[in-house]
């Protein structure tokens, strides 16, 4: 990826007429419901304005999102005749403050098809509410995101997972959400989508095929596994009778995040396509003496780089030929 910023230029916007690109500035996060009642949120408005700044900023017109876990921003080092921009640039977009995040959205191409990444997102335990955390997925949706590729580097808690291996998200457990905290949480805004999506298809059956298909014809078959995701709310590490909990439910892998974008996008008609890299074997048993911590999440993402640029750029190329296929 050789990186660079361009000048503003004027091109249609999402509502069709031409725009200038606005200096950054923040806008009021509170939106007051029929009944008085105020709510902290993004407005369609306020998500249609950064859709817009960003549309003035590049040509590209990205068909597929990637959402870069930590440690996994290299993914987007593939990416040719690349624009980033930074997230302090970008109105309404939050920072990123974790490690290995490094907080710029590029846009440009994985073998011919435009797309978009996030090389960092945010994190509920950054102190973004989770409306906050899924801002990205929504401006996607308005720069005509069709597919979203959330990644992440996740604690394999599946006997048979080891370090390096990466997971297929077959599904997940919204744990936050049984607490009641959801993105979705709030007035709901029709023109994203329903009240009460369906959330059983999250993850798109013909992209977990395709998936399986090419870790063979790439010879990585032996460390492609398919299993359940689960999001906590972080920061800390989990304790051993929590990932015994987590286990005893179906979980195979634990992370603090993707689970939230994949609803947003999810509510919105998004196709998700979602992959862990699992980057430490979860800690079950009092006897263990190995300890989570983040600079191995990152050594491992190192490690994997050149397997995950290549599953990840031809998954891209896959995927757009279906998205062709439904939509000629
Ligand atoms: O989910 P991503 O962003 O890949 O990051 C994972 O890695 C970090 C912990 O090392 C946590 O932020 C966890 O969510
Ligand atoms: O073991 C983990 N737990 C939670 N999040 C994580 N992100 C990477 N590894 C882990």
């Amino acid at each position: 990826m050789n990186c660079s910023v361009m000048a503003p230029i004027n091109v249609d916007n999402v509502n069709g007429t031409k725009v200038e690109s606005p200096a950054k500035k923040a806008l009021p996060e509170v939106e007051t419901d029929t009944n008085g009642n105020e709510h902290k949120r993004y407005s369609y408005e306020m998500l249609v304005e950064t859709a817009n700044f960003l549309l003035s900023k590049t040509p590209v017109r990205p068909k597929i999102g990637v959402i870069c876990g930590s440690g996994l921003g290299s993914l987007a080092e593939t990416i040719t005749e690349a624009q980033c921009i930074p997230y302090e640039e970008i109105p309404n977009f939050p920072v990123s403050t974790v490690e290995g995040h490094y907080g710029k959205l590029v846009f440009g191409r994985l073998g011919d098809i435009p797309v978009v990444a996030m090389q960092g997102r945010f994190h509920y335990f950054e102190g973004y509410p989770l409306w906050k955390c899924c801002l990205p997925v929504r401006v996607m949706k308005l720069l005509g995101v069709q597919t979203l590729i959330a990644t992440n580097a996740a604690g394999g808690l599946n006997p048979n997972y080891k370090i390096g291996d990466l997971m297929i998200v077959k599904d997940h457990i919204n744990m936050m959400g049984f607490a009641g905290n959801n993105p979705l949480h709030g007035p709901n805004d029709e023109r994203f989508g329903p009240r009460f999506p369906p959330m059983n298809k999250a993850y798109r059956f013909e992209y977990r095929k395709i998936a399986k298909e090419v870790a063979k014809e790439l010879n990585i078959e032996n460390i492609v596994k398919e299993g359940v995701y689960t999001c906590l709310g972080g920061p800390n590490f989990e304790t051993v009778a929590e990932l015994n909990m987590l286990k005893m439910v179906g979980v195979d892998a634990v992370g603090m995040s993707t689970v939230h974008e994949v609803i947003t996008a999810r509510h919105c008609d998004m196709n998700v396509f979602g992959l862990s890299l699992i980057t430490n074997e979860c800690v079950t048993s009092y006897d263990q003496d190995a300890e989570a911590n983040h600079e191995e999440v990152l050594d491992v993402g190192r490690m994997r780089q050149e397997i995950l640029r290549k599953y990840v750029t031809t998954l891209v190329d896959r995927f757009s030929k279906v998205m062709k296929a439904h939509n000629p």
